[in-house]
């Protein structure tokens, strides 16, 4: 589309700016609580909130307060939760079993959740960097991350996920075939109506750092993630990507980490026209909070404008820390 505009003073832009008035007539974009989805940490344990040093305002909490946290969710409209466990190292293993375990932290959490708060959405992260003592999102064998032997893990870990009541899953590993592996899955065991919001085009990013500290995998995760996160100089490759895991049946795409990779989220609404997301992630949650707690920025209105941003850009929904204290702001 090319605009039209005459030639001033026939034209003046700032008409359409003068007063709140026209600003809010003419807005394109605008953010809801609606588009929100919140990232909680959980742990073990009972009546905890372990505060997370690099990301303020943020606790790794106990199953209770998982679902006092999903009924503020529910209370303030945010449709969906997503869930990240912090594993005890001593359940950490090189096989991961903890991963698929009916009745580890994540699971139990689900149940919980959707017996206090159902109209909650509850989304789960599979992966098994919390379970892996190598701290890598597959299997290590012989030094390499090895693809095939891990769906298989993956699989097992998100039909525990259905079991236990999960809506949204949502594979962040990286590994090549897991969402048609997933979804088959879940079709012959009967879940048809279990999501998957697939980490579609996840870049191997210097923003997860608060992240591995909050789950506790910074201390295991030997080397990085280069041979299966994406390469930070690359585009065309993330529409490969959200092509091949809509064509294995998932139904929503994200792109992460999110304000640098705004250019993404753009190319994959345009191109594909799928509910598309984009995760907000811990470093840029941390990044704004530490420039607002200095006073160097308006924390608050920083973080609506870089949420803005993502709707902008074209995303339906953010994942971001932000999402119970904007929720509040947008609610006022
Ligand atoms: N499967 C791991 C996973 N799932 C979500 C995040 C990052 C989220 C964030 O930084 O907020 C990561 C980190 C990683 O790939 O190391």
């Amino acid at each position: 589309m090319k605009p039209t505009v005459a030639t001033f003073p026939t034209a003046r832009l700032r008409r359409t700016r003068q007063s709140q008035a026209l600003r809010n007539l003419v807005r394109q974009n605008s953010l809801a609580v609606d588009d929100l989805i919140w990232p909680i940490f959980i742990r073990d344990g009972e009546d905890i909130l372990e505060p997370i040093a690099s990301m303020p305002g943020v606790a790794r909490q106990s199953v209770d307060n998982a679902v006092k946290s999903a009924k503020l969710a529910q209370d303030l409209g945010i449709p969906a939760i997503c869930l990240f466990p912090y594993t005890d190292p001593a359940v950490k293993t090189a096989d991961c079993a903890e991963a698929w375990n009916p009745n580890n932290l994540t699971n139990r959490t689900i149940r919980a959740i959707k017996d206090a708060a159902p109209d909650v959405a509850v989304m789960t992260d599979v992966a098994l960097d919390p379970y892996n003592i190598h701290g890598h999102d597959g299997f290590v064998v012989d030094g390499e991350i090895v693809n095939d032997a891990t769906l298989e893990a993956l699989v097992k870990m998100t039909l525990a996920q259905a079991d236990a009541g999960a809506d949204i899953i949502g594979p962040s590993d990286m590994m090549d075939g897991r969402v048609g592996a997933m979804r088959a899955a879940l079709e012959s065991a009967g879940y048809h109506n279990v999501a998957i919001l697939s980490y579609s085009a996840k870049y191997a990013s210097g923003f997860y750092g608060p992240f591995r500290d909050a789950v506790g995998a910074s201390g295991a995760l030997k080397g990085d993630k280069k041979t299966y996160q994406m390469d930070p100089g690359n585009s065309d490759e993330a529409l490969r990507l959200v092509e091949r895991d809509l064509s294995e049946g998932a139904d929503m795409v994200m792109i992460k980490p999110g304000i640098s990779y705004l250019d993404i989220c753009h190319r994959v609404k345009t191109t594909f026209g799928v509910p598309t997301f984009a995760y907000q992630v811990s470093g840029e949650y941390a990044m704004i909070k530490a420039a607002a707690e200095n006073g160097w920025v308006n924390g608050e209105q920083v973080a609506l404008e870089s949420l803005l941003a993502f709707k902008r850009a074209g995303c339906d929904g953010i994942l971001t820390y932000f999402a119970p204290e904007v929720a509040k702001i947008l609610n006022d």
